[in-house]
């Protein structure tokens, strides 16, 4: 029999009546379209549930074995009004129904069942449509370094015209494949240290019903100690899973992707899709992924519900690594920051305040502002308009376009499984010696050698801060990156010369929380989208971070490599 048409577009995929499991009095018209469940009981207004808000449904039978019927749950995480605030935010709707078709219970439980499956299959079709941001670069143009004498020494007056960057993104998009939906199982870290210290019970208090309603089946792991998490990937048998979720800060997402960059086989490791669940103090990459989707600003809690509802919708993007090599010639992968100066002091430093969560970046920020430094080095680096928009890396084709993880075809997960990877192990037992892998860094000169010819080299010497952020948000509070999307093979290099004051350093950042600090139009600050950089300091004492670790001090240099990674977005 054909269907009808809901409302002039959307196909009706199932009808059916239905009483609640609350209550079997009430006679409920349930529809299922190809875009959403409608509910109605008789003479009432209909319930429109979108099944783009729908993470997952299940069939089972009635605790009662009297109970004839068979019941389906459908999981929604609609956007609702705040209570008592402004903006939206998303909230658990679940709908039950009891279905009695026939006097056979499993007659019901197959009903049920076909329900269940009919309300999966069809939310995974409603994913966002996949967009990649391509800059136009005629439209894109760069806060210019100014003169000389075009800066007033207290930082406080500011020339009446300067260009603000603005970028026009033409927007590719590419088809979601559809593929039988299937359980989908996920490695979930989680660091006991990040943040207050509160990440294992943020999983058992808020993802782990999630991860359930989605269908997901995940091994946790806690983990004992730094670096538990990246000697784990650096040998892990990565087979088992669809996905490595991290539930902390940046710190352990910087542990995962240089355990995997050190493998053998880095190139098919590396793009193992990754999910940030914020659980740390800055859950810099979990705001941006949440910036990303569209919603407003969130912090704690709330954001960790997008996030979760995110990662169970398993939209999967590029995610641009920069190759970050250091004076003695250690490589780190970075997936956020390289910073110098100001932020990477007040990053370090506020480690003791661990405790205010957050909030320890405002003590830290304060503190160096009454006693602001002065770095000296030098900054060159590679503009992005040098170059066409690289291609992504080697070993992702697929890609610029995001894909559903739940919908990818079926790997073989063949059982028992350890934690480590046999094939990996030599003949000794000895698990293998980790290694400098990765791809070539084809626009870096080796670091004991002049920049390349054609690289731009920053007159000024003295700097407050240098910083590279390749997300939209730095932590979830500072939006340092507006702009920046997902696999857009850019580096967003700011720096701000000395001579800034106080109080204008104090503006840009609280400029920042709201991404409008370049609209201050401070003459201190400049940026530039680049695809290379290398910092020199001569300061001889200073902290450099990597993704908010400290790493070697001395002369660095990194370069961009665009889509080397995949990360659940949504
Ligand atoms: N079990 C553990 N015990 C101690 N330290 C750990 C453990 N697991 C991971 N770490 C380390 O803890 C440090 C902090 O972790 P992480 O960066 O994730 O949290 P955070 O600093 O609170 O958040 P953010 O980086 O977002 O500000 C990292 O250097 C990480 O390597």
């Amino acid at each position: 029999m054909a269907l009808p048409l809901s409302n002039g577009t959307a196909q009706v995929l199932l009808c059916g009546e239905f009483t609640l499991s609350t209550s079997t009095k009430d006679r409920y018209s349930v529809r299922l379209t190809s875009t959403e469940l409608q509910v109605q009981k008789t003479g009432q207004t209909r319930l429109l549930l979108q099944l783009l808000d729908c993470i997952g449904c299940r069939a089972f039978k009635g605790e009662d074995s009297s109970d004839a019927g068979a019941y389906f749950s459908a999981y929604f995480y609609p956007f609702k009004k705040r209570w008592m605030s402004s903006g939206a935010v998303r909230q658990r709707v679940v709908q039950t129904f009891r279905v009695e078709v026939s006097q056979d219970p499993l007659e019901n439980l197959k009903e049920a069942e076909k329900w269940a499956q009919a309300i999966r299959d069809s939310s995974i079709q409603q994913l966002p449509k996949q967009e990649v941001a391509i800059p136009d670069w005629d439209q894109y143009t760069t806060l210019p370094c100014l003169k000389e004498e075009e800066l007033q020494q207290d930082g406080d007056v500011y020339p009446s015209v300067l260009r603000i960057p603005q970028i026009n993104q033409s927007l590719r998009r590419a088809s979601t494949e559809s593929i039988t939906l299937r359980a989908w199982p996920l490695l979930v870290l989680v660091n006991p240290h990040s943040g207050t210290g509160h990440a294992p019970q943020l999983f058992h208090s808020h993802v782990q019903d999630m991860l359930t309603e989605a269908g997901a089946q995940y091994t946790l792991l806690v983990t004992e100690r730094q670096n538990h998490a990246h000697e784990l990937l650096r040998e892990a048998d990565l087979s088992q899973w669809d996905a490595l979720v991290i539930l902390s800060g940046d710190g352990l997402l910087f542990e995962v992707v240089n355990g995997l960059m050190e493998r053998a086989d880095w190139e098919d490791a590396v793009r193992k899709p990754l999910g940030i669940l914020p659980g740390g103090s800055g859950n810099a990459v979990a705001a941006s992924v949440n910036h990303y989707s569209g919603s407003q600003a969130l912090s704690s809690e709330e954001l960790l519900l997008s996030c979760t509802f995110l990662l169970c919708k398993g939209l999967v993007s590029p995610l641009d690594l920069a190759s970050v090599t250091t004076a003695s010639g250690q490589r780190h992968f970075s997936f956020l920051s390289v910073a110098w100066g100001f932020v990477s002091d007040v990053d370090i430093e506020s480690e003791k305040y661990r405790r205010v969560g957050a909030a320890r970046f405002t003590v830290g920020t304060l503190m160096r502002l009454a006693s602001l430094r002065v770095y000296r080095g030098r900054l060159a680096y590679l503009p992005a308009q040098e170059l066409p928009a690289p291609g992504l890396a080697e070993g992702c084709p697929d890609l610029p376009g995001r894909a559903s993880l739940r919908c990818l075809p079926s790997e073989s997960h063949s059982a028992p499984h350890t934690l480590y990877n046999s094939s990996n192990s030599n003949n000794s037992g000895k698990a293998p010696s980790p290694g400098v892998q990765g791809p070539a860094d084809t626009l870096l000169a080796p670091l004991d050698q002049p920049v390349p010819a054609h690289w731009t080299v920053v007159k000024e010497e003295r700097f407050v801060l240098v910083l590279a952020v390749y997300q939209s948000h730095l932590s979830q509070d500072l939006l340092a990156a507006p702009k920046a999307t997902l696999g857009d093979g850019l580096l967003h290099l700011f720096y701000v010369r000395a001579g800034i004051s106080r109080a204008a350093l104090l503006r840009l950042f609280l400029a920042m929380e709201k991404g409008t600090h370049l609209e201050l139009r401070c003459p201190h600050l400049s940026y530039m989208p680049v695809r290379a950089f290398r910092l020199e300091p001569c300061t001889p004492k200073g902290v450099i971070t990597v993704d908010g670790e400290a790493v070697e001090y001395g002369p660095i240099q990194a370069q961009v490599h665009r889509g080397l990674g995949r990360l659940i977005t949504g």
